[in-house]
């Protein structure tokens, strides 16, 4: 049975199970997000973190459990509707539109009541951005284009990003850059479940960890006990 939402929780996974036409992916996964935390999101090549993901977003339905959203029920509401009330997706590859401009990029995401000063803050946070409004985003570098989907995120004022490996292709500056980035969105009061790679670096900016083996949540807790525990060789390959 899904449990009741923590108090803390801005969003809750409960015993969820999904998975493709007839085989399942994830078996009875609990999850929890507190508000302005940076929570990792690991494991193992095929442990079914990127669905997770698309099950939270709403790409995927799942055949049970339950979602919960500042304590009321997404399940059953479509991507978009869940969208609008601040469950924002990143996906690995980006999500931008490559063909159109920086500046055209950020307006589409820029609802009509926001004043321009939002769009001003957003780009305060992101520089990088603010001096190629012109160019055609497909154009920036992979570090520059992930900056450009972070800004896109924000502008949708989320309450949680959910990360799919932000970090794939990119050199290490760049890297740190993100992360950075990553750390100041939390300090803001946005909340992020984070797939990632770099193990050990994510680790360090998530103060909560889980860590999904074949589609069931081998770990979840602390990420300094996480980082101590055997749990991190066995499952992550990291000893
Ligand atoms: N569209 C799909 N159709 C069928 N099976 C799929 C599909 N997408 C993923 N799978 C399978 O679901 C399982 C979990 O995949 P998923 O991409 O969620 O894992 P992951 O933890 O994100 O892996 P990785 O770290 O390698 O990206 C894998 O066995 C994969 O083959």
């Amino acid at each position: 049975m899904p449990t009741d939402q923590p108090e803390d929780a801005l969003l809750t996974v409960s015993g969820l199970t999904a998975g493709y036409g007839t085989s399942p992916v994830l078996h009875a996964v609990d999850i929890t997000v507190p508000p302005a935390t940076l929570v990792a999101l690991l494991g193992p090549n095929g442990a079914g973190k990127t669905t997770l993901l698309r099950v939270i977003s709403g790409l995927l339905r799942p055949s049970a459990g339950l979602l919960r959203l500042a304590g009321q029920d997404v399940t059953r509401l479509r991507p978009h509707r869940r969208a609008q009330k601040g469950l924002c997706l990143i996906p690995e590859g980006r999500g931008i539109f490559p063909s159109l401009t920086v500046g055209e990029n950020l307006e589409l995401q820029v609802p009509p009541w926001m004043a321009d000063a939002e769009l001003g803050r957003v780009l305060e946070m992101f520089p990088v951005l603010g001096s190629r409004m012109k160019q055609v985003a497909g154009t920036l570098s992979g570090g520059e284009q992930q900056m450009l989907a972070l800004a896109r995120a924000v502008l949708a004022r989320p309450k949680v990003i959910l990360v799919d490996e932000i970090s794939m292709g990119l050199a290490p500056r760049l890297i740190d850059r993100l992360f950075e980035a990553l750390t100041e969105l939390a300090a803001a009061g946005i909340s992020m479940l984070i797939v990632e790679q770099y193990v050990q670096r994510v680790l360090e900016i998530c103060p909560l960890a889980y860590v999904l083996n074949k589609g069931a949540v081998a770990y979840s807790g602390s990420s300094d006990s996480l980082g101590r525990d055997d749990i991190a060789a066995q499952y992550l390959g990291t000893a």
